[in-house]
């Protein structure tokens, strides 16, 4: 409020009543943009803010260090883009659309409001960073717990509200001690970001796996019943298996036991992963290296 009163008290003479419009302009843009830290919700308000004054009819916005590509409205002829960026960190590139040309004036104009946009947009990069870290297991570079925390009682939501299926899978790295002891726990931690590795290369887009504890992981796989994830988590185990890792020109092997639970109507999150958990110790007690179903 006190910007807003200084900018009208200021603005005296008629002569500066463009300045007026456009200071009071940038005012009303900038309490906008600061209400959120959302990069949707931040691009969406900055193009509904400056419509009136540089009408477009769609937006596209990209970053490449969170894989964003937002984009709304009707694609059109001819376009102006900006590569945003600020004290020498990017944050993006926001590319505005219409079917008529964008002359010097509307680009000045572009200009002088994409100012209002690019510290909100430089908050919600250091808040979005902030977030995967928090989020990430610094070593292997897979989802932590807390981040499963949250994104397993979603998915159950998810899973119960459209009666899908839903399940995970359970696997815990074989004799993972004696790796440590044998070649030391610099190889211990090699083997552990080797195995993250492994374990994505046999998912889909839309599975997601996560460093539970110490040596253990967990794969989450929306939409997949009970065999559907047999056939994922004996993907992952021959995957494990067939892999030799070289630590110090030495070969190094490394197999996996792995427990599957499929959700059951009304099931916790803790009696879900207490099943593949179960059956992980199951697995390696019938002699690891293997896949045992919860049922
Ligand atoms: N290098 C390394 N070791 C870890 C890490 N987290 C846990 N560990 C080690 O993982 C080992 C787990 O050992 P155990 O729980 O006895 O299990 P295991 O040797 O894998 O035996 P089984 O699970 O019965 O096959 C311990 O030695 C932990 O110190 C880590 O981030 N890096």
């Amino acid at each position: 409020m006190k910007n807003k009163s200084t900018n009208l008290a200021v603005v005296s003479n008629k002569t500066f009543e463009a300045t007026k419009v456009v200071n009071l302009n940038h005012y009303d843009i900038s309490s906008a943009l600061q209400t959120t830290l959302d990069f949707n919700k931040l691009i969406q308000n900055f193009s509904s803010k400056v419509a009136s004054m540089v009408p477009h009819s769609a937006y596209v916005y990209t970053n490449k260090e969170f894989g964003l590509e937002i984009k709304n409205g009707v694609f059109s002829r001819h376009s102006c883009s900006y590569a945003l960026k600020v004290e020498d960190q990017t944050l993006g590139e926001l590319k505005l659309m219409r079917s008529h040309k964008f002359d010097i004036a509307d680009l000045e104009l572009l200009e002088t409001l994409l100012c209002c946009l690019i510290y909100p947009l430089k908050n919600a990069t250091l808040y979005q960073q902030a977030l995967r870290m928090a989020y990430t297991d610094p070593l292997t570079q897979t989802s932590n717990r807390s981040a499963f925390d949250d994104y397993i009682k979603r998915e159950i939501s998810l899973a119960t509200r459209h009666s899908k299926s839903l399940s995970i899978i359970f696997l815990d790295v074989d004799h993972f001690k004696h790796i440590n002891d044998q070649y030391g726990h610099e190889c211990g931690d090699v083997a552990l970001t080797s195995v993250a590795k492994w374990i994505k290369e046999c998912l889909r887009s839309s599975d997601a796996v996560f460093r539970f504890g110490g040596e253990e992981f967990v794969v989450i796989l929306s939409e997949t019943d009970l065999i559907g994830a047999e056939l994922v988590a004996e993907r992952i185990r021959n995957n494990i298996e067939n892999h030799t890792m070289s630590y110090n020109m030495q070969a190094v092997n490394i197999t996996a036991s792995l427990g599957v639970s499929e959700l059951r109507g009304n099931e916790t999150v803790d009696a879900l992963v207490k099943r593949a958990d179960g059956a992980m110790y199951k697995a390696k007690k019938n002699g690891r290296n293997q896949v045992v179903l919860a049922f």
